[in-house]
């Protein structure tokens, strides 16, 4: 397993987040967390990431990790190869990773003089730059209009395939959580609960629908 939490708790003072959280994660796995507004999904990232203190037990069986955030986070006043390089001091495997997700034209660029979309893309070369064993992924379309979102869905997916990435992805879309994982684990609202769990490979997107309208008014 590259990942074994158990009976993880969360609270912000008084304010109950997570609730015994329960979950092992294999390598390779693509994981989504689907879960309902406010529920509890950036906390549970942020405590992979170790960003977020906790209660339980976690067991993680990698060295490297990459988050892609909501928002891109480039540094503005450099370019988009010294963005790359202030992570990865490595002009080869820059020029690779910015050749592969076609961006070897902006390399130049700083982040202001390019779309949402493109920022987004270069946030993932970064991410994909350390050469991450597991990539955690919040809600990192919600800004981006529909056909650059799913262009892009489609070379992380690429990507992380090819280099046998584990990725949880953290969102409350259930088309992105069926286009980008194996397994779906379903979240109750807050305190986050794991209510259900589901292969993609035996759901599809109208039955997920009809599941989870059912879950989430209970
Ligand atoms: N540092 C903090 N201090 C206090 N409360 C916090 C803190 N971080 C998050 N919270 C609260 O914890 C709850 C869960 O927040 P979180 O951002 O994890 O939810 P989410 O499911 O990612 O939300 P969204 O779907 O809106 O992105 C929210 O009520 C939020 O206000």
């Amino acid at each position: 397993m590259l990942l074994i939490i158990k009976n993880l708790n969360k609270s912000f003072n008084s304010l109950k987040v997570l609730d015994n959280i329960n979950l092992e994660i294999k390598k390779g796995e693509k994981i989504s967390l689907l879960g309902p507004s406010g529920c509890g999904k950036t906390t549970f990232l942020r405590i992979i990431a170790e960003l977020e203190s906790y209660d339980g037990n976690i067991q993680k069986n990698y060295q490297k990790i990459a988050y892609i955030f909501q928002e891109p986070r480039l540094i503005p006043w450099k370019t988009v190869f010294k963005n790359l390089e202030f992570v990865e001091n490595h002009p080869e495997k820059i020029n690779q990773i910015l050749s592969e997700l076609k961006l070897l034209q902006f390399k130049d660029f700083h982040p202001n003089k390019l779309s949402g979309g493109m920022q987004q893309r270069i946030n993932l070369a970064r991410a994909l730059i350390v050469e991450p064993e597991l990539l955690l992924l919040d809600e990192p379309f919600s800004s981006l209009d529909i056909h650059i979102k799913w262009k892009l869905i489609k070379d992380i997916n690429k990507q992380i395939s090819k280099k046998n990435i584990t990725s949880i992805l953290v969102t409350h879309d259930i088309k992105e959580a069926i286009s980008l994982s194996d397994r779906i684990l379903v979240l109750s609202n807050r305190p986050a609960k794991i209510i259900k769990e589901y292969s993609t490979s035996q759901i599809n997107e109208e039955q997920l629908s009809n599941e989870i309208i059912k879950l989430w008014e209970e």
